[in-house]
């Protein structure tokens, strides 16, 4: 049996498996605007982008997520810009990023790191958004194999009323994320905001709610994906939500929270690529 320390290196080399190849696959020379989301995968994915060299990568602008992508964007001395700077009507060409847990219809839970809000601004600027992770993030549904709950960014004054109304709607034992070993209080995100972690029971597709015995719409705390997600991003105080859904990424150009792909580095060595037509 696997020691930790060698389950731990076959994750790694997994996710850096699965990032050089979604760079090869959509990284294209004649892109020019990139996006590069958080986490420990995306480390791999500006890895495998610089190892690209400057005559590729010099004429390319790269996006942050938020703190640590843009630390990770300088420090591997790539051009730094900012979403705040894409003008109106323009999209990137691509924007990469790590998940959570990724489901068979390829809607993602995100934010396992406090970083969403920002992550879903870039995916949606994006003509394509492309995800990058390792074997463990694979799964039917949403909340199967990752089971902190699905984080949610919210106002700090707000949090008691959003944990009441999580509670209302079935969520098991909702609570605010503390903050990292040695800071008081709760983890303080990218914008200032908090986070919440509300598990739910695992989340429901539409396939799964067709022949009518099961409606997915909350009742007896058993939901879909999507009403799920349509009923948290109304709750007041609620910022943003780290559920990617909706929309095919492959149906919409730019718009989409899910991705046209999504990378898995798998155990064995090989890499799992996803698409919403191989789902
Ligand atoms: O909050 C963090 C982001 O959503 C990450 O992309 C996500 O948590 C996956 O992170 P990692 O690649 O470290 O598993």
């Amino acid at each position: 049996m696997a020691t930790t320390t060698q389950q731990a290196a076959l994750v790694e080399t997994s996710k850096r498996l699965a990032a050089f190849q979604a760079v090869k696959d959509h990284l294209l020379p004649e892109y020019t605007r990139i996006g590069i989301g958080s986490g420990s995968t995306v480390v791999y994915v500006v890895e495998a982008i610089s190892a690209l060299g400057p005559a590729v990568t010099s004429r390319m602008a790269f996006y942050p997520t938020g703190s640590q992508s843009e630390e990770l964007i300088e420090a591997a001395g790539l051009n730094l810009q900012y979403i705040s700077k894409l003008p109106a009507g323009q999209q990137l060409d691509v924007a990469f990023d790590g998940a959570d847990e990724v489901d068979d219809d390829l809607n993602l839970i995100k934010g396992g790191g406090a970083c969403l809000w920002q992550e879903k601004i870039v995916a949606a600027s994006a003509k394509r958004f492309v995800c990058v992770a390792d074997f463990r993030k694979l799964s039917p549904r949403l909340g199967t194999a990752w089971k902190k709950g699905i984080p949610i960014e919210v106002l700090p004054m707000a949090a008691p009323r959003v944990l009441d109304e999580l509670a209302r709607m079935g969520s098991q034992n909702p609570r605010v994320r503390p903050g990292l070993p040695g800071k008081a209080g709760a983890i303080v995100t990218d914008n200032g905001m908090w986070m919440i972690d509300a598990p739910f029971a695992p989340l429901l597709l539409p396939k799964d709610v067709e022949d009518g015995s099961e409606t997915g719409s909350g009742t007896n705390s058993v939901w879909t994906v999507d009403a799920l997600a349509d009923r948290l991003i109304k709750i007041p105080g609620v910022a943003e939500i780290g559920l990617f859904y909706g929309k095919n990424g492959l149906e919409v150009a730019a718009g989409a929270q899910k991705p046209v792909a999504a990378y898995f580095g798998m155990a064995d060595g090989t890499v799992q690529v996803k698409t919403p037509t191989t789902t």
